[in-house]
């Protein structure tokens, strides 16, 4: 529709993640897990994710789908519960970003395929 063309994907994008990052209340998924500060997290990890990635994606047009965006919500995710066993703090946060991350996610597909 027209409102599409007038307000690009990206702009919706943005706007999506930035509905997450406000889900991350300890801003433990804002930034690319520190190398220095967990020197053997790619020893488990082969796809790191995080929100400023994301965003740097949106920027770079590297997202076609809502598919494709939710694909590395979706990594954050896994990639914490991976790394990080049931009784920590990063488990426990990525379980409520999930939770909470997936309703604004399903809202937002809703608004793609309303203006699509
Ligand atoms: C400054 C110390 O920071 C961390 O050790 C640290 C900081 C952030 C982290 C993380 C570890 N581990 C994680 O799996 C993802 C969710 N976030």
């Amino acid at each position: 529709a027209m409102e599409l063309q007038l307000q690009p994907f990206a702009v919706l994008l943005r706007n999506t993640l930035d509905l997450l990052v406000d889900k991350d209340t300890s801003s433990f998924f804002t930034e690319p897990v520190s190398l220095e500060e967990v020197p053997d997290y790619r020893d488990y990890i082969d796809h790191p994710m995080d929100f400023e990635t994301m965003r740097n994606k949106i920027d770079n047009h590297q997202y076609k789908t809502m598919d494709d965006f939710e694909a590395d919500f979706d990594l954050i995710i896994k990639n914490c519960m991976k790394y990080n066993a049931k009784d920590t703090v990063f488990y426990r946060a990525a379980v409520k970003l999930r939770d909470q991350g997936g309703m604004v996610i399903r809202a937002s597909r809703r608004t793609v395929e309303r203006v699509g």
